[in-house]
């Protein structure tokens, strides 16, 4: 029925799907697969109403720094996308090619140059301040260029206070935390604190407070500012549920983390370790939690620790931050069911520099690779979740370690990212690499003209031709100082390794040596105390014929008889007591052999496997060759000997 229709009727065999009546393979034929017009530009085709809704897991917001000149390179095409423009020109073969690239990257949310604080906090924050009293967490960074405006976006300024200073009085807007401290954050869950230790939280409060009393007044005058910026729904004043706040501050700085709470000095003890409780929750062990109850004392402990905080002038920016620092409110929920935890992290990373226009140097230049390099740990974070791969390299850096459960959306924590960029043409660079890391949907070429002329006079063509090479040279470098960031991490996490390794050999060997020395020491002290059995013996016996001979009627000599059987036991002792000697002189070879080695081990434990392998075959050599020594001489006393045998030494842990 099927060949009828389709020989009856042709144009019904294209309409028709068949899987009898297959189309031809399209490997033998490619030219049938469809394909996009050339030259297509995809700005045609993209069609504001249909933007991609797949849920990211992490929310990323464009935010554009004031520019006092207008500038191309940068075009807000709607309130998520936007498109670069950037020209390069190169040269070579006697023809100059003039790029002209387009790219288009699509945001969370693009906020301009003219967006206020306000905005930004309504839009990305507040909603996730809603939901902290439900157990809900929320992570913000902030990412971009030195000098774009991360510091001014979460902290601002008195007459535009940032993302912090409105997170903590909109805090203390949506619940009463003002009781006493009754439950404190520890270890990733709530401890219930003693009357003296919540008199001890109170005073210790008071006590950070002084740092920052002599910048009340600026907070009385922030805060009358936020009075009409801050609207809330609704006040939680349920008397069964009891909220307490309290609030940290910690900052890494080149791969350590410190306490900005905290008036240590920076030392190595001083420095904070990263720990995970048994439900994957991630925190700093140790860090200073102070309990605030009112948006004022919160801003004054924010405001002391920023004291601590590492800032330094540099070649872009004269109050650049050297570290990211993480500043977290912990709020404890107490309920009937129990104590609720959740917490924001509002975190200011340290802007990505380029050494170039940076011209750091000496300590400048180290905390400038180590921010440079967790960025681009965090980078390849994301580019491993976005593509959804297993193996995401979190435990590279202690800042991906930290926020690492909160970036998978394994906990359920939602995390943004407010991205900042400098419009200047002068950043373009540091702006691109960014945009590439932060962007939703990113890098998607939408124009790409190509100029290629013909070199016209020879004056023009080498001041063209060397624009040209210095450009090229420029791109080479940057390729190049990306490739030693990279080196320079591989090399880091070598190093680590074989640290590691060597800490392990080193430990096994000892272990060895310390067994096959007891082996050794019990060995040689069982076979003297057979020797010493064997003479205790003969000497017996000696002693009962010379009272037998003493026994015997006297004669004026001894018979021949008694005299050959009296010079026998002398011999007899002669031989036992060399052998005893013998027995001694070996074991003290012996031990002096096992302190040779010990001490060769001591002073290299860098040794291969291999050196130690020989070690290994030296000690149990040592021990066959005594045993071998005394096989011969006690063939005819195999009953006394003891049960040592060589598998004791080889099983001993290497
Ligand atoms: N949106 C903005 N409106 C007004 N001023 C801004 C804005 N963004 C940044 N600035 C100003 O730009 C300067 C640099 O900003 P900021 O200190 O926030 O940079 P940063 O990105 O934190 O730099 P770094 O990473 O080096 O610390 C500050 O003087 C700040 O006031």
């Amino acid at each position: 029925m099927i060949n009828q229709r389709v020989t009856s009727n042709e144009s019904e065999k294209r309409d028709i799907p068949s899987f009898i009546e297959p189309l031809p393979p399209l490997i033998t034929n490619p030219f049938m697969r469809p394909r996009p017009n050339k030259g297509t530009n995809l700005m045609e085709l993209f069609d504001e109403d249909s933007e991609v809704e797949e849920p990211e897991l992490v929310q990323v917001y464009l935010r554009m720094k004031p520019h006092h000149a207008p500038t191309y390179l940068y075009e807000v095409k709607s309130d998520r996308c936007l498109i670069t423009t950037v020209d390069t020109a190169t040269a070579g073969h006697g023809r100059r090619t003039q790029h002209n690239v387009s790219k288009m990257y699509t945001f969370s949310h693009i906020f301009g140059s003219h967006a206020s604080q306000k905005e930004i906090f309504e839009r990305v924050v507040k909603d996730n301040l809603n939901k902290l009293p439900d157990g809900q967490s929320f992570t913000l960074l902030t990412y971009g260029a030195s000098g774009s405006g991360k510091t001014f976006t979460l902290m601002g300024t008195v007459n535009s206070p940032g993302l912090v200073p409105r997170s903590l009085e909109y805090v203390f807007r949506v619940v009463d935390a003002s009781q006493q401290p009754l439950f404190k954050p520890s270890d990733g869950g709530a401890d219930k604190l003693s009357c003296t230790n919540q008199e001890y939280e109170l005073q210790f409060v008071k006590r950070l407070r002084h740092v920052s009393a002599s910048l009340r007044d600026k907070y009385r005058r922030m805060s009358a500012g936020l009075c009409n910026d801050l609207t809330v729904s609704s006040l939680d004043l349920s008397n069964k549920i009891r909220h307490y706040v309290w609030v940290s501050f910690v900052e890494i700085y080149n791969e350590g983390i410190y306490d900005l709470l905290s008036s240590t000095d920076r030392t190595n003890s001083s420095k904070l370790r990263i720990r995970e409780d048994s439900n994957g929750y991630v925190y700093v062990k140790g860090a200073t939690q102070a309990f605030v109850r009112s948006g004022e004392e919160a801003y004054d402990v924010m405001v002391a620790g920023k004291h601590n905080l590492q800032v330094a002038a540099t070649g872009v920016h004269a109050q650049s931050s050297r570290s990211h620092c993480i500043f977290t409110i912990t709020m404890l929920t107490e309920t009937e069911g129990g104590v609720r935890v959740s917490c924001v992290r509002l975190c200011d990373l340290a802007g990505c520099e380029r050494a170039r226009r940076t011209r750091n140097t000496g300590a400048r230049m180290a905390e400038s690779r180590a921010i440079n390099s967790s960025l681009h740990v965090l980078e390849r974070c994301l580019h491993t979740l976005r593509r959804r791969g297993r193996c995401v390299p979190y435990r590279e850096s202690k800042l991906t370690r930290l926020l690492g459960a909160g970036l998978s959306g394994a906990k359920g924590e939602a995390v943004s990212m407010v991205v900042t960029l400098n419009p200047a043409p002068e950043y373009a660079q540091e702006t691109k690499h960014v945009l590439q890391l932060a962007a939703v949907a990113k890098d998607i070429q939408i124009n790409n003209t190509i100029a290629e002329t013909m070199m016209e006079s020879s004056v023009q063509d080498s001041t063209i031709s060397g624009n040209a090479e210095v450009m090229r040279l420029n791109a080479d470098i940057e390729r190049l100082h990306f490739e030693l960031l990279q080196a320079e991490y591989r090399n880091k996490e070598l190093m680590a390794a074989m640290e590691e390794k060597q800490q392990q050999t080193a430990a096994s060997i000892q272990k060895f040596v310390a067994e096959a020395r007891d082996i050794c020491t019990q060995y040689y002290k069982e076979r003297l105390r057979i020797m010493q059995k064997k003479m205790d013996d003969m000497r017996e016996e000696y002693e009962s014929r010379l009272e037998n001979v003493a026994a015997m009627p006297t004669c004026e000599t001894p018979s021949r008889e008694l005299r050959f059987e009296n010079a026998k036991l002398m011999t007899d002792i002669a031989i036992l007591e060399e052998k005893l000697t013998a027995e001694q002189l070996a074991r003290a070879r012996a031990e002096e052999e096992v302190q040779h080695l010990r001490a060769c081990i001591e002073e290299r434990d860098d040794k291969t496997d291999e050196e130690n392998t020989k070690v290994r075959e030296n000690v149990i050599s040592l021990c066959n060759d005594s045993e071998t020594e005394s096989d011969e001489e006690d063939t005819n006393n195999e009953t006394l000997e003891p049960t040592f045998k060589k598998e004791d030494i080889n099983r001993s842990a290497f």
